[in-house]
């Protein structure tokens, strides 16, 4: 008996979706795409391209397009969800009734959520209704425009059902994308929501021209919070020792494909918020993800130094020069504690 080929929706057509879209088509699977806008679900049809995310690359002939949400998610045997992690909620909330009562809801965002401190899978599962064991993440250092080009990879997907993740694995793995699993969906997701506020602190460093060694002090520094709130938040800490903390955390803060990263190099040369937001395309989650965070460090009792200091700068206009003096004149303390 011929097997049939494994059906995946993604919804959402920016960045991420349509790079994961790319990678699950090249490993095999019928790929539908579901895009708010005529013009792109018309473009990835008829011209194998996504022109606002991807001008002059190719996408494959099994990654299709449309606007009807029923459309995408028909018969998927994998849901993934690829939109900015505040309109989840909501969008999710349109899509539920029509997604198969057996597929598995796959998460790509890097965020908290604002007001209720939730992980993107805890709104998941609460929208959805669905069970922990149906909800899977795909996060690692998977700068997008890198995946498109078939640059090699490795990712990370987590679900708290080892075979789900096992059966994820086997449909993202592609020559150049090399998946590993994970059980800790904690440490994973909060790896990848707080990196994008370690690469604003960091851009902002580059920006203000501070140099490696603060670059490695704060890469280094961040993952030591990201891991103080995991451990009180019962993930795992080598979690972070892989590719969902420092892994990510390495390309993010390294890369001027970073949208949060670039976020921060434009603050911390001197542009204003307003600014800074204007030139700023696409979806850089740290910038409402680093008050989530803390919201969260907060509801923890954990001390996040860095974090708060984002926000601090992003939201409450602190001046960057001011914000590192009362980083670097914070009390004297032993490295771990
Ligand atoms: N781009 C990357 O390299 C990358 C890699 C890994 C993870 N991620 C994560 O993936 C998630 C999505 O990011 P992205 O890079 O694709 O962002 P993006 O800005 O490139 O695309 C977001 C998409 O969501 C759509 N969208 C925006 N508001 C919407 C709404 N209210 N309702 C429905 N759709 C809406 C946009 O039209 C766009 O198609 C983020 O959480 C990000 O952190 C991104
Ligand atoms: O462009 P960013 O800053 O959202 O980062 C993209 C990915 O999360 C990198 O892994």
């Amino acid at each position: 008996m011929t097997r049939q080929p494994v059906r995946a929706a993604v919804f959402g057509t920016g960045s991420w979706g349509t790079a994961f879209g790319m990678v699950l088509a090249d490993a095999g699977c019928e790929v539908t795409l579901w895009g708010r806008r005529t013009e792109v679900a018309d473009a990835i049809n008829n011209g194998r391209t996504n022109p606002d995310y991807f001008p002059g690359v190719e996408l494959p002939p099994s990654l299709r397009a449309t606007t009807d949400p029923a459309e995408a998610a028909e018969a998927a045997d994998f849901t993934v969800l690829a939109v900015p992690s505040q309109t989840l909620r909501a969008n999710l909330a349109a899509w539920a009734p029509l997604l198969p009562a057996d597929t598995v809801l796959v998460s790509l965002m890097k965020g908290v959520e604002l007001g209720t401190a939730k992980r993107m899978s805890e709104v998941i599962e609460e929208v959805a209704k669905a069970p922990a064991e149906r909800v899977a993440v795909v996060t690692g250092p998977n700068l997008a425009k890198e995946i498109v080009a078939r640059m090699p990879a490795a990712a990370v997907v987590a679900c708290r059902d080892e075979s789900v993740a096992t059966r994820l694995q086997s449909v993202c793995h592609t020559p150049y994308f090399r998946p590993y699993t994970n059980t800790d969906v904690v440490g994973c997701e909060l790896g990848g929501a707080v990196k994008n506020v370690i690469g604003l602190a960091v851009g902002i460093a580059d920006g203000m021209g501070l140099g490696d060694n603060a670059k490695g002090s704060l890469i280094t520094r961040g993952l030591a919070e990201t891991t103080r709130l995991g451990l009180a938040m019962g993930a795992d800490p080598l979690t972070f020792a892989g590719l969902a903390g420092l892994g990510d955390l390495v390309a993010t803060c390294s890369s001027p494909l970073s949208r949060n990263h670039t976020f921060g190099t434009n603050l911390g040369r001197g542009m204003t918020l307003q600014e800074t937001i204007a030139v700023t395309k696409q979806t850089a989650e740290g910038v409402k993800s680093c008050e989530s965070v803390a919201d969260l460090a907060r509801r923890h009792g954990v001390d996040m130094p860095i974090t708060d200091t984002v926000v601090d700068i992003v939201h409450h206009g602190k001046p960057p020069i001011v914000a590192l003096k009362e980083l670097m004149s914070r009390s004297a303390k032993p490295e771990r504690r």
